[in-house]
């Protein structure tokens, strides 16, 4: 099993920036945590979810396809759902928007059941300073590539955060596949 699959251009650039576009149209929510505590020091964004926005069954069908084919090439976990909408984070400076180290398992009925997580950088990465995702599936910390339309895919029990954006705004989307506990 690799640590993270990394699909460079899973999305095209013209595919990513149609996302944010549609998003921009939607309303969005204060992130709220596992558990729906509130607590700006573990993170700042505000997020969207993609299941409330008109057009983008595309977007879901794109994003099992990818989770299918990296578990069957890389993982084999036992998945059978995808029980969550998909979410856009959006990161801003001028919020202070980041997200600490943390694992995406939790404790509720839905968020104990997340094994793999799929995160898509959906911004040019020369329109934000900061914002990088990372992950430390051992000892090492592994940057995820902050190429427009590249997809990282781990273990959702890997600790990973998003260091502060310092300038500019950063938005990516996240989506979990589930299945029964690891045994
Ligand atoms: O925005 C990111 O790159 C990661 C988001 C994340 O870790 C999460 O939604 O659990
Ligand atoms: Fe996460």
């Amino acid at each position: 099993m690799i640590a993270v699959h990394s699909m460079p251009s899973a999305f095209s650039a013209g595919e990513c920036e149609r996302i944010i576009a549609a998003i921009a149209q939607t309303p969005t929510k204060e992130a709220l945590l596992v558990g729906q505590r509130q607590d700006h020091n573990l993170r700042n964004a505000e997020l969207v979810w993609i299941d409330n926005v008109d057009g983008m069954g595309w977007v879901m069908e794109r994003l099992i396809a990818l989770v299918r084919a990296s578990n069957v090439e890389h993982f084999d976990f036992d998945l059978r759902e995808f029980a969550e909408s998909p979410q856009v984070a959006i990161y801003k400076d001028t919020d202070g928007g980041h997200f600490a180290w943390h694992s995406d398992i939790g404790d509720g009925p839905v968020a104990r059941k997340r094994k793999l997580t799929l995160v898509l950088q959906l911004s040019k990465p020369g329109s934000y300073d900061g914002g990088d995702l990372e992950i430390m599936p051992g000892a090492q910390v592994l940057a995820a590539s902050r190429a427009q339309g590249c997809v990282s895919i781990f273990p959702s029990f890997t600790l990973h955060h998003v260091t502060p954006v310092k300038r500019g705004t950063r938005h990516s989307m996240t989506v979990w596949a589930h299945g029964p506990a690891f045994r």
